[in-house]
């Protein structure tokens, strides 16, 4: 080959290259994020270095953070974690920020869509039904669920910036009319009492300090009859606190997932019935023969180093923050702890309970 079509042909291909790289590597949905999109939520450029230090030093000890005196601070430090991920998850998982089992045959995408409509099918869910979505994200499950039933979903996120991204994804996949997206706290919602028919909550309420604060909201603003449906982050049986390796796997989830401590499997349903519920079911979708949710997280290994690659890149030239590695660097870290937890069996991302409000005051 002459040299000049040589020098063409590199250029070419390494154009190419780079244009995959920055472009196209790692947008996990048609209309998801794109690597050069990554601005870290609503935090100002030389602001997100400063912000991820002050997540890290209030969630570096779960434990003491849980405790009353900070409890109160949580949802704003939860806020700042979803400014500094929010991006990065879009970006590397899609628009649900869940996990889901592996199905045979099946991609990640269709087995997400599974999980979420699994949750409608439980709710009884159908047009007309108007449903609450507890700390929606981006809005995945919103939207999986309003398309499969026909119902109407209003979502509930501390984050501002996933509210502009959840209502701008309801728009370009025209479910607007069907869903709505609400920023505030859901341990004290802006809805009236006995306001919705059925409600759920996929991988949230973790955040909670206080489970009952969470619970009793939901309680507050279901209709008498309605069905609540959670997916709840908590150890399971199999978990010894005086085992070193354990204690570790779920405090590195409890660092880098911004959660105020995890809760064991056996509390969910004491404190569902504390605020009122009727426990209808509670099973570990986790559980064999379900196959491995980490699966997903140990196959990625590859593109977390491609990612990381990109981001140094664009930090480097300044088209991303600083500080965006850093943070890209403890998912890394925390992906390894869950994959810890998934393996050992001492943690499952999806115990599901399905809970009933009476539907009088006297049941
Ligand atoms: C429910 C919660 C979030 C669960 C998951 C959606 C996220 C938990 C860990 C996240 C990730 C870890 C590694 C990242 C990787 C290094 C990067 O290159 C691409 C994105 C990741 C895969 C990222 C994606 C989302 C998670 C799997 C919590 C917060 C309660
Ligand atoms: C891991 S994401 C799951 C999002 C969504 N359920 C999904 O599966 O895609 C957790 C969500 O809970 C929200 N959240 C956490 N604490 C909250 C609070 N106190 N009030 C309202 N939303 C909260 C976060 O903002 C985020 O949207």
């Amino acid at each position: 080959m002459e040299p000049a079509t040589m020098a063409w042909t590199l250029a070419a291909a390494g154009f190419a290259l780079v244009y995959w790289f920055v472009w196209v590597m790692g947008a996990a949905e048609v209309q998801g994020k794109r690597a050069v999109d990554l601005q870290m939520g609503s935090i100002a450029d030389d602001k997100v270095g400063d912000r991820y230090s002050q997540y890290w030093s209030f969630f570096r000890s779960p434990k003491e953070t849980a405790a009353a005196a900070t409890a109160d601070k949580v949802p704003a430090f939860v806020d700042t974690f979803y400014n500094l991920v929010t991006d990065i998850y879009e970006w590397g998982w899609g628009q649900s920020f869940h996990f889901s089992p592996s199905l045979p045959g099946r991609s990640h995408r269709e087995a997400t869509r599974v999980h979420e409509e699994r949750v409608a099918d439980l709710l009884e869910a159908r047009p007309g039904k108007r449903l609450l979505d507890v700390g929606c994200g981006v809005g995945g499950p919103m939207r999986a669920i309003a398309a499969h039933s026909g119902s109407d979903v209003v979502g509930i996120t501390i984050n501002e910036y996933q509210v502009n991204r959840a209502r701008s994804h309801n728009r370009k996949a025209g479910l607007d009319a069907q869903c709505e997206v609400v920023c505030g706290n859901f341990m004290a919602m802006p809805f009236p009492d006995a306001s919705f028919d059925g409600a759920y909550s996929i991988e949230a309420t973790c955040h909670a300090p206080r489970l009952q604060d969470v619970y009793g909201e939901v309680f507050r603003v279901l209709k008498p009859g309605g069905l609540y449906v959670s997916y709840e982050w908590v150890t399971t049986p199999l978990y010894r606190a005086d085992d070193p390796e354990h204690v570790d796997a779920i405090h590195g989830i409890e660092r880098g997932d911004a959660l105020p401590g995890l809760r064991r499997q056996d509390e969910i349903a004491v404190v569902a019935k504390e605020v009122g519920f009727d426990v209808v079911k509670e099973l570990d979708l986790a559980l064999p023969p379900a196959l491995p949710w980490w699966t997903r997280l140990k196959m990625g290994r590859l593109s977390y180093w491609r990612n990381s690659l990109v981001i140094r890149a664009l930090t480097l030239l300044r088209v991303a923050p600083k500080g965006v590695s850093e943070v890209h660097e403890m998912l890394y870290e925390t992906a390894h702890h869950l994959t810890r937890g998934g393996e050992t069996g001492i943690f499952t991302p999806m115990h599901m309970v399905l809970l009933r409000k009476p539907a009088t005051a006297a049941e």
